[in-house]
């Protein structure tokens, strides 16, 4: 006899992210018995906090776009407030080591209008995606062909706007645009609405951020829930038989008759399935390759870089720092800058030398006084213990074609969530709710009628 916990209830889910908490709360309330399994020490999945100067900021979701209203509902449901996104001032482009305010003249004129240019063919091109069946779009052949990159030189994309994407590619991805198919781009740029709301601040995805972090709201949204967490619960087999399904974790084994999988495609693989999944569900781990991104925060006294008119919003083909924002706390106790970083130029590098990086290219983009720190801290998703990766999948040539229809078609009591199975917003913290829910309503159809709580 095994000497692990044996519990049972209607449902598992696995992952303690947006997604297996919005599934959660929706099969509560519809009366089922839910237990979260989730891998991490806490709850949150791609949402964490952190530590700097005193302050908690986000290392990995931050933003919430005005039409993300999963997240806002469940942020006003939690009495939790939404902050804008300081956004004041001139932001700094720096390309090839030449720093330059936004709006003067030498960014203004042959990049804008070459940058208008593919952004107006990527706008067309996505226009024309079927966001639920990308591999059904008469030109499926030819979308998938090639990478993002490949495509740029196609059209002849000058080499700053090429470096503009790759900053696109690799905050979206965490890859540059050499990884990611030209499908992959175009369809999650539909399912973000238009490049246009995703590149803004104001009315764009940038514009509010979560007072107290996401990863508060997420804590609230846990203890809110009459659902069992168990977390350090990493699952490592799922076997599934006519009456019903068994989750094993190192600890425990749990009894239900459905399983909700929340985790992102790649580490749906690091789960033994018995019987196992259909192949094209491995092939669809493999494609869905995590990106890398890293997320380094540099405190000051105050946000200097105000007093200067500068909004602390940069954009870079520097190695390491490719994006800068201001993330002050609102009664501007202290200065925060946020640095998007390239996990290529940061990961393997010990703290010291990451920290060295950042602040080297601060003081490029801000001066002199950009060295005189108070507090420094950086967390690295791809280097994570476990789930790492981030913020999307890398997904190559091919891939969507091949695999995409796998996302979230159920496999006998196996139904998949996770921000990657969203049609709507696919790949922010609003995906994850909507895809949560998408799964619950599967599973409760399937379970039939209880009494409602
Ligand atoms: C650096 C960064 C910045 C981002 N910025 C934004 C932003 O500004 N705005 C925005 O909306 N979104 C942003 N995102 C994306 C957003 O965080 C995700 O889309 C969203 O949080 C995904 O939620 P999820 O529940 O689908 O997946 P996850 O949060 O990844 O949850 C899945 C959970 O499953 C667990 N798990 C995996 N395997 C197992 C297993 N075998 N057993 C048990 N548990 C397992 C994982 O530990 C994880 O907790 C960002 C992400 C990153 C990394």
């Amino acid at each position: 006899m095994s000497d692990k916990l044996n519990l049972s209830s209607d449902v598992v889910i696995i992952g303690a992210g947006l997604a297996g908490l919005a599934a959660a709360e929706q099969l509560t309330r519809s009366g089922y018995d839910v237990i979260i399994v989730e891998g991490r020490d806490r709850v949150g999945g791609r949402v964490k906090t952190i530590n700097v100067a005193d302050t908690e900021v986000d290392a990995g979701a931050t933003w919430v776009g005005p039409h993300h209203t999963a997240v806002r509902g469940l942020a006003s449901r939690m009495g939790v407030r939404l902050i804008p996104q300081y956004h004041s001032g001139k932001s700094v482009l720096s390309f090839d080591g030449k720093r330059q305010d936004e709006n003067e003249s030498a960014f203004a004129s042959g990049l804008a209008n070459d940058l208008s240019r593919i952004a107006l063919s990527l706008e067309t091109l996505a226009d024309a995606v079927p966001v639920a069946a990308p591999w059904e779009h008469p030109n499926v052949d030819y979308l998938e062909s090639m990478s993002f990159g490949e495509w740029l030189a196609t059209v002849k994309a000058a080499e700053e706007t090429r470096a503009f994407f790759n900053v696109l590619s690799l905050v979206h991805w965490g890859a540059p645009v050499t990884d990611v198919s030209l499908l992959n781009v175009i369809r999650y740029i539909k399912c973000f609405g238009s490049l246009e709301v995703m590149l803004k601040v104001e009315g764009g995805d940038q514009q509010d951020r979560i007072e107290g972090t996401a990863q508060g709201l997420i804590k609230r949204f846990a203890n809110s829930l009459d659902a069992r967490i168990l977390l350090n619960a990493p699952v490592e087999h799922i076997i599934t038989n006519d009456n019903g399904l068994t989750v094993q974790t190192p600890r425990e084994e749990i009894n239900a008759q459905f399983a909700i999988i929340t985790a992102s495609p790649a580490h749906r693989s690091f789960i033994n399935f018995t019987p196992p999944l259909p192949e094209q569900y491995y092939g669809l781990a493999r494609a869905w390759r995590q990106g890398a991104l890293s997320k380094a925060f540099v405190a000051y006294e105050k946000p200097f870089w105000r007093e200067d008119g500068l909004s602390g919003e940069s954009v870079s083909d520097n190695e390491t720092v490719f994006l800068t924002f201001d993330v002050s706390p609102q009664d501007k106790s202290t200065g925060i800058i946020m640095a998007f970083c390239d996990a290529r130029g940061f990961d393997g590098f010990n703290q010291e030398e990451r920290q060295r990086r950042v602040v080297e290219q601060l003081v490029h983009l801000y001066g002199e006084r950009a060295r005189e720190i108070t507090d420094y801290a950086d967390f690295s998703w791809g280097n994570d213990t476990f789930a790492a990766g981030g913020p999307n999948p890398a997904v190559g040539p091919g891939a969507w074609r091949s695999f995409g229809r796998y996302l979230s078609e159920p496999v006998g009591r196996v139904h998949w969530a996770g921000t990657e199975t969203a049609h709507d917003t696919s790949g922010t913290m609003n995906g994850a709710i909507l895809s949560g829910l998408r799964a619950a309503e599967e599973v409760t159809k399937r379970l039939g009628p209880v009494n409602p709580r």
